[in-house]
């Protein structure tokens, strides 16, 4: 609803009231309405001041409405009878101003923002555009340049930001509101035409064509696939090339087609998606409501390779003081040197005092004493982090934390050889650590709910969008990839090349097809860990090996690649070819393809044509199967889980929701045809047999994901 006051004789306050963030929901559209017109009735009130309770002016249309039928007062005349209203009205922005809340304040005739106010049109995230004139008000107050960069990337800017481009008229520290009735005041009686941005003329700039052009290559190339921006562009073009009501039709059936897509409902999903995650819960009914976390100020980093310096590079950037410790001098000296050069490097950017003052550089496990948490980053070795824990339990306080971040081991045995399993998590991070945001964070069976309710406060601090998840081998998101990376492999096996793969993986959406990210992360991290598992041992022909292990297909391509030092970039060739080894650009390689003929004729494989339909099928429904026994065995509490853990940490196009709510939204009983075909041709893969949960699902009539928590009996509640 929205709050309608007197508060001075010639000024009324409306506040709009729905917490926590005073979307704009039907019941706060007809407040508006109603208020407004009682501010205009009154002959005594000369001015409006709009606010939102809470200091929190409005974050946008209500998303929840979205998926039902839209009823009350429309969005675009209100905000339309606001600017055409000849009472003057000011926006008081405090807290956030996103969205329709925005375009309200952009129908207002002034704007006042707080110094931490955050402003922006971040409509594009859900698959849709600001069709309540954003794209045609907001060209005409900054021009089409900032304006495109804003609207096609939905990033919201500081106060002082939006001041600097000209969005809001005054910033304020203290009370907008109080601040709105003195600008109210100062400017009563002025005309008001020129502060209507609808009257403005469009917004032309000379090179509008080469200006929408080259924003359209950008967001082409940024979000491959996504509708969204590149509605954005058209829209904003209007506003430069149209008249503002034909501006404001354009804009209408470029959203109206949005509204009905596909990937507006995916990118919503994955909106409450996110926010779902971070409301944790664990098997034992304990979760993110009721359990307590204490506070963490000093953190032990072990190990300063690549993931170590990345987790001590995001634990300081959050004010986190930290112990980070090396094996030998030269490990220290390298790992300091490439921590501190990525912290000034970030000061630089942010404009902020460099923070290295958090740091302390030990070779000394007696250094940790004081920490409340300690991060194991060394070597991915079972032996190695059991010998690490087994030390820090000697100088560590009694209740510290103790967090690996292994990606897969088994974090019950790691627990076992400390004085405190109950205490012990596992805290996934990705590669890079300090720019991924996906954490997992693993509890094992003996994890105590304040030791998970503590990695999750953690990982938020730092940023990291944070999912809990059951100790399983490769926990959830990498024991999911190995069934997409085994398929990759087998198709090249029967006639497809690396680029073939790649190139039906990127065009479905995925950030970097799976031959790129191999040789990107390096070839020899999936050897070593297969060498680890027992898949490769020295009895296996060099020349000849053999293509079922342990009973199941295997694809030996991979160990042959890394027995010849393709390592991936690093070496300069891997999967493709690179013109020196770091280097990045991926080029095909002749001898790659002339090394899949010679393979496919030793071992008697007649190659065939496979289309992209068979690359996308299989990978990804392989993917989405092993994500329903994740599922069905309670690793996760629910598949919005699984979903943010491939937007945020695997590439997964957001504009497809995840694997499964892609899996819902091709319908899961042809996912179970699919997968029932592929397995008849692949009897010997088992993780292509369709899973409990997915023939449960189609049998009881394939009910929207949002009900699938009610078909599993394992589930745990996050209620
Ligand atoms: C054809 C008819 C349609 C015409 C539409 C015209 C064009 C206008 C479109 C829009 O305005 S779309 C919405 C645009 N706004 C946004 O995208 C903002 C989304 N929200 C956020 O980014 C953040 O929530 C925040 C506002 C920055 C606050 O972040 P914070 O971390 O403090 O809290 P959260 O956990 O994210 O949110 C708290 C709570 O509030 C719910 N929520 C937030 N925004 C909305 C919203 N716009 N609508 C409905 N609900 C919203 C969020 O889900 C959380 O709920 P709970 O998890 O606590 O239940």
């Amino acid at each position: 609803m929205a709050l309608y006051t007197r508060v001075k004789e010639s000024i009324a306050v409306i506040t709009l009231k729905n917490p926590p963030v005073n979307a704009l929901s039907t019941a706060v559209r007809r407040g508006i309405v109603e208020s407004l017109s009682q501010a205009l009735q009154d002959e005594q009130v000369k001015a409006v001041v709009f606010c939102g309770e809470n200091n929190t002016f409005c974050g946008g249309a209500d998303i929840k409405e979205f998926s039902g039928s839209m009823s009350g007062p429309p969005l675009v005349p209100m905000i339309h009878s606001i600017e055409a209203s000849e009472k003057l009205i000011v926006a008081a922005i405090e807290g956030v101003a996103l969205g329709g809340g925005l375009e309200l304040a952009l129908g207002c005739h002034y704007r006042v923002a707080d110094t931490n106010a955050r402003l922006g049109l971040p409509e594009v995230t859900l698959g849709l555009l600001p069709a309540a004139g954003g794209t045609q008000r907001l060209p005409r107050l900054i021009g089409i340049t900032a304006a495109l960069e804003l609207i096609t990337t939905g990033r919201h800017i500081s106060a002082k930001e939006a001041l600097k481009l000209g969005i809001v008229d005054q910033v304020i520290e203290g009370n907008a509101v109080l601040a709105a009735m003195a600008l109210a005041l100062s400017v009563i009686g002025q005309p008001l035409n020129a502060r209507r941005l609808s009257l403005q003329a469009p917004a032309w700039v000379p090179d509008v064509d080469y200006v929408c052009e080259a924003a359209l290559a950008r967001v082409k190339q940024r979000s491959r696939g996504a509708m969204a921006p590149v509605a954005c562009v058209q829209a904003v073009r209007a506003a430069a090339m149209l008249p503002y009501s034909k501006g404001m039709e354009k804009e209408r059936q470029l959203m109206d087609m949005l509204f009905r897509s596909s990937q507006a409902r995916a990118m919503q999903y994955a909106f409450f998606a996110q926010r779902s995650a971070g409301k944790w819960s664990l098997p034992n009914g304990a979760q993110w409501n009721n359990t307590k976390a204490r506070n963490v100020e000093r953190v032990g980093v072990i190990g300063l390779g690549t993931m170590g310096q990345g987790i001590a590079v995001s634990l300081v950037k959050a004010g986190i003081s930290v112990v980070a410790i090396e094996v030998d001098t030269k490990q220290l000296e390298l790992g300091k040197k490439a921590v501190t050069a990525m912290l000034q490097r970030y000061a630089q950017r942010q404009g902020v005092s460099s923070p290295l003052h958090l740091l302390k550089f030990t070779l000394s496990f007696h250094q940790l004493r004081d920490v409340d948490l300690v991060i194991e980053a060394v070597f991915e070795d079972m032996n190695l982090k059991k010998r690490v824990f087994s030390e820090l339990c000697k100088v560590l306080k009694e209740n510290t934390i103790i967090c690996t971040n292994t990606s897969g081991l088994n974090v019950d045995e790691l627990a076992a050889v400390t004085d405190r399993q109950h205490l012990v998590v596992g805290m996934h991070f990705f590669a890079p650590a300090h720019v991924m945001r996906l954490l997992e964070v693993v509890y094992g069976s003996g994890s105590s709910p304040e030791a998970v309710a503590i990695a999750m406060a953690l990982g938020k601090r730092m940023q990291k969008v944070c999912v809990a998840v059951g100790n399983c081998s490769g926990f959830v998101g990498n024991r999911m990839l190995k069934h997409y990376m085994d398929q990759s492999v087998y198709l090249l096996e029967e006639g497809a090349t690396p680029e073939q793969v790649d190139q039906a993986l990127e065009e479905f959406g995925f950030a970097m097809g799976i031959f790129k990210v191999a040789d990107l992360s390096g070839l020899d991290v999936g050897w070593r860990v297969r060498k680890a598992s027992g898949l490769i041992s020295p009895d296996i022909d060099p020349v000849k090996p053999s293509r079922w292990r342990f009973g199941r297909r295997y694809c030996p391509l991979p160990d042959m690649l890394c027995q010849q030092g393709r390592l991936g970039q690093k070496t300069g060739h891997g999967w493709y070819l690179y013109n020196s080894p770091g280097s990045k650009e991926a080029k095909c390689d002749p001898e790659i393809l002339k090394f899949l003929e010679d393979y496919r004729l030793k071992y008697g494989i007649i190659p065939r044509r496979i289309s992209s339909q068979e690359v996308i099928e299989r990978c990804v429904f392989s993917l989405a199967n092993e994500g329903l026994r994740i599922l069905e065995e309670g690793i996760t509490a629910g598949p919005e889980d699984i979903d943010i853990i491939y937007l945020f940490g695997y590439g997964w196009p957001r504009y497809r929701g995840g694997p499964m709510f892609y899996a819902a939204q091709v319908g899961l009983s042809v996912v179970l045809e699919k997968l029932e075909h592929y397995h008849h041709l692949q009897p010997d893969v088992p993780s292509l047999e369709p899973s409990q949960l997915l023939r449960k699902l189609v049998a009881e009539g394939s009910p929207p994901i949002q009900q699938w928590k009610s078909h599993i009996k394992n589930l745990h509640s996050q209620l």
